[in-house]
């Protein structure tokens, strides 16, 4: 992990900036919203980089996690004079509640007052505070954009008409339905009566669909007497004009006008506890663990013995062939032996279709040979795992952590980074393989879901089921897809022989028929794929147990239910987008799980995967999960499918979201996927899709993901350094035509890393919903189980630096430890338990039955694979 140098050890800062007493500095109370990094950003660049802008929660946590920095009431108030100007930020909840609006209105009563920006839910709370009622829109707008209608005056001086991304629930109350629609052009801009100190400087008109005034809503206003303005859009949206960035600097001046004429001086102050800062609080957190002393801190000295010690400075060794066109991943796979426990495989299967995002499969070799790193949530230590050849038992090393120690948290990030750190290897410019060895694995939902909101994780969860699994794998092969090239490779001690080794591997595939005779093994899976059947009918089948296989999938009307439960926490302001999902179930009596190509009877040690057909007897068939998978990838092509054996894990995916990938030099990339269309005789062209997925409502609902994405990203790439290239752009996939935006961010040099990216930004957005930890609290109550595997990523961080992780949906999964009871007949075993998870985000718009065919649309892909060959 690239070490931040910071220049005190309890400074929690990720950018320190100049501690020059003359530089301005602004305040921002986030009221644990998902935007507050973009409004950050927004504000240096609007204002300039030398000004300050120090993130506190509302409630005065810091984003240090150590609760003892904490700032108490009084401490607030003795520290405001330091500041020019205070950001009250928007967030979930409501402006009547204390405990979602905590210190903002400690500013509306100071005798002293300190100039303030309130926004969106600042906007309310100040609106609130001077007399204003808080009721509901007829219907919340989020991701709604919106032209706002303003006079030139006060802080929209000079400020072009603009349109503005509103991401609210409830609104102001001022009294402008009492206003008759003769005297509202000119009432609109005065005083209200029930709240007289307010001047309106904004406004928006909803028009309403049936036909009835227009809903008039309050977007701006300022105190008369007192520094205080608010708006109540957003203007750090992607989609908000950029004309509409006067407003900051306008307010930012008289902010300085008003102290300058009130004699407000600012006091010069110790900024020991003050520096620049952009959530997330991680990065922080182990800048800090990592500049203290590391070699007093026992996890790292841990990590210099032992199995954290093996395989420093590897040397890279690769030999390029060329991969002849059409080469099946697959095939070639099974030719290396994978398929069986112990087997990783990421695996751009959509190549066949020519999708541009299906670049490179890469197979990861020896598999049952790497050291793993494991850690459970909650747990105070990562086991670091050489599994045992042969008889050999596993052996263990634990690394204790401390995600809450007093002078910085040290977490399973550091001892990955750590370990990674140790063993990089250099780029060497031009064509590269995707990957050249290094971390594969998997991360759960609640790995993600621990470090946003550590109490919706809970302690006792029944189960020692990894949340996160890194190998470290120092063989592979890489396919590059489009360069039409392969890469045999392998990290070793530098005075390995290896180089016979990857001979031997070269010629293994050049011999091989996968190479010889391309795609000989997919046709049989090809005829089972093609043999779907339609969802209705599928859903209908599984209904009766018949048969092996039972299903458990949700109720339509319980997931009905769930959405209205979604759609009243939008309604009440909680949430702007929730990402339902719901777990189908399937399980199956045990059974032989070695693929046919890795059972010496069946193979004579030759490799012809076609020659053992499906058994037609259902009583003795048994698909293992490599067939089910090669049946997965034939039906449902998809750029980010993997096939993953590993930590007692099965995961069969077929994921066609990337969550991100990032090179060596910082270059990070983010492809958050919002909005579906099923494929259908109706909708089965780009242009039909294009035309159902350009409304509104979905636009709204990937704006919403992409806006909550950047955050994510400038939290760890720093201000101004996140861009959005592609916006709703909507794209084809087997089954569903999704819409994508790809948010890109450049990390700072030698600051933090891919690894730091990850780490902060999950869960992924995508699958929470905004604002990020309210909505997954929200979720939490609603969802009865843990998601696991599913919601969470899979992918590499190989050693050179490069990473891409996928979204793991469109995927089964299977924990070995996890039974049901036998239930057939003449059943004793325990049976194997698999999951299918499968949602959408709700949004306002979302109507019950929408929400519940999508569900079903994307569960019925995997689903219906279950049910035809395992
Ligand atoms: C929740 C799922 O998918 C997510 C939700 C999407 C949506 O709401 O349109 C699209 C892609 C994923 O981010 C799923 O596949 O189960
Ligand atoms: N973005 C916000 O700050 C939203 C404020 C409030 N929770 C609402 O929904 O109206």
């Amino acid at each position: 992990m690239p070490l931040l140098e910071l220049q005190s050890s309890s400074v929690p800062a990720v950018n320190p900036v100049s501690r020059d007493r003359q530089c301005r500095r602004i305040l921002f109370l986030d009221a644990y919203d998902s935007f507050t990094n973009n409004i950050v950003s927004l504000l240096k660049e609007a204002l300039g980089d030398d000004v300050l802008v120090h993130v506190l929660h509302m409630d005065l946590k810091t984003l240090h996690a150590d609760p003892s920095l904490d700032w108490t009431p009084e401490e607030f108030l003795d520290r405001l004079p330091s500041f020019d100007a205070v950001v009250c930020g928007p967030g979930p909840g409501s402006p009547l509640c204390e405990a979602d609006v905590g210190a903002f209105r400690l500013l509306w009563e100071l005798r002293d007052a300190v100039p303030v920006l309130g926004i969106c839910l600042g906007f309310q709370s100040l609106v609130a505070h001077f007399g204003g009622g808080i009721r509901r829109l007829r219907r919340g707008l989020h991701g709604m954009v919106r032209p706002i209608e303003h006079q030139s005056g006060d802080i929209f001086a000079g400020v072009p008409e603009f349109k503005a991304t509103l991401y609210h629930s409830l609104c102001a109350d001022v009294g402008q339905d009492q206003v008759s629609q003769e005297s509202w052009e000119t009432d609109m801009w005065l005083p209200p009566k029930v709240a007289p100190e307010l001047v309106p400087l904004a406004w928006t008109m909803e028009e309403s669909e049936d036909g009835s005034e227009p809903e008039r809503i309050l977007m701006g206003v300022r105190h008369s007497r007192l520094p205080f303005w608010g708006v109540q859009y957003h203007p750090e949206s992607v989609c908000t004009d950029p004309g509409a960035h006067g407003v900051l600097k306008n307010w930012f001046s008289q902010a300085l006008k008003w102290n300058e004429s009130t004699g407000r001086q600012i006091r010069p102050m110790d900024l020991e506890n003050i520096a620049d800062s952009l959530a997330p609080s991680m990065i922080v957190e182990r800048s800090i663990a990592a500049e203290s002393h590391l070699a007093n801190r026992k996890w790292w000295r841990d990590m210099q013995s032992g199995l954290a010690a093996t395989r420093a400075a590897p040397i890279y060794s690769c030999s390029r062939i060329k991969l002849p066109d059409g080469v099946d991943a697959a095939d070639v796979a099974e030719l290396l032996g994978v398929g069986g426990v112990d087997s990783i495989m990421l695996d751009s299967s959509s190549t066949i279709s020519g999708d541009p995002l299906a670049r490179s499969s890469i197979i990861a070799l020896e598999v049952d040979r790497a050291l793993r790193f494991e850690y459970h949530v909650g747990d105070d230590w990562v086991t670091l795992r050489q599994p045992g050849y042969g008889d050999q038992e596993d052996v263990c090393q634990r690394i204790e952590i401390d995600s809450s120690a007093e002078h910085g948290a040290y977490d399973v990030w550091n001892v990955i980074a750590e370990y990674w750190e140790q063993r990089k290897v250099a780029e060497e410019g031009g064509q590269e393989p995707a990957f050249k060895g290094g971390f594969m694995g998997f991360v759960t939902y609640e790995m993600g879901l621990s470090t946003l909101s550590p109490e919706s994780v809970s302690k006792n969860r029944g189960h020692r089921r990894p949340d996160l699994c890194y190998a470290w794998i120092t063989k592979s092969l890489v396919l590059d897809h489009q360069a039409g090239v392969a890469y045999v490779q392998a990290l070793t001690a530098p005075d390995s022989n290896v180089q016979t080794w990857i001979d031997e591997v070269v010629a293994k595939l050049q011999s091989s028929r996968a190479w010889q005779q391309p795609g000989y093994g997919t046709e049989e899976y090809k005829l089972v794929a093609a043999k779907k059947q339609p969802n209705e009918l599928l859903l209908k089948s599984i209904q009766e147990p018949a048969g092996r296989l039972r299903f458990k999938t949700p109720k339509p009307a319980k997931y009905d239910d769930d959405v209205r439960q979604c759609q009243e926490a939008i309604a009440e302001g909680q949430s702007y987008e929730l990402c339902l999902t719901a777990q189908t179930t399937m399980t199956r009596p045990p059974g032989n799980d070695v693929p046919r190509h890795l059972q010496p009877s069946l193979t004579n040690g030759t490799i012809n995967g076609a020659s053992a057909s499906w058994p037609s007897d259902e009583a003795s068939r048994h698909g293992t999960p490599w067939q089910i998978y090669r049946t997965l990838r034939a039906r449902q092509p998809a750029p980010f499918g993997s096939f993953i054996r590993l930590a007692g894990a099965t995961i069969l995916s077929s994921s066609p979201e990337r969550f991100l990938a990032h090179d060596a030099k910082g270059l990070c990339s983010m492809r958050p996927m919002k909005g579906t269309v099923r494929k259908s005789e109706a909708v089965s062209t780009l242009a039909q899709a294009e035309k159902l997925l350009h409304i509104p409502k979905e636009e709204a609902e990937n704006l919403m993901i992409v806006d909550l994405v950047r955050h994510d990203l400038y939290g760890v790439c720093g201000a101004r350094s996140v861009t959005v290239p592609d916006l709703l752009k909507v794209e084809e996939y087997s089954s569903v035509f999704q819409m994508i935006t790809v948010v890109n961010g450049q990390l700072p040099p030698h600051g933090p890393n891919g690894l730091d990216v990850l780490a902060a930004a999950l869960p992924p957005g995508s699958m929470t919903g905004a604002p990020k930890k309210r909505s997954c609290e929200i979720l939490r109550t609603i969802e009865p189980s843990e998601r696991s595997i599913y919601s969470g990523v899979v992918g590499f961080l190989d050693a050179r630096g490069h990473g891409d992780w996928s979204v793991t949906i469109r995927t089964m999964f299977r924990w070995d430890d996890e039974k049901a009871p036998p239930e057939g007949p003449g059943e004793t075993q325990p049976r194997e338990v698999w999951r299918i998870g499968a949602g959408g985000a709700v949004t306002i718009l979302s109507t019950p039955e929408g929400e519940t065919e999508e569900m079903f649309t994307k569960l019925c892909g995997p689903l219906g694979v279950f049910k035809d060959v395992a």
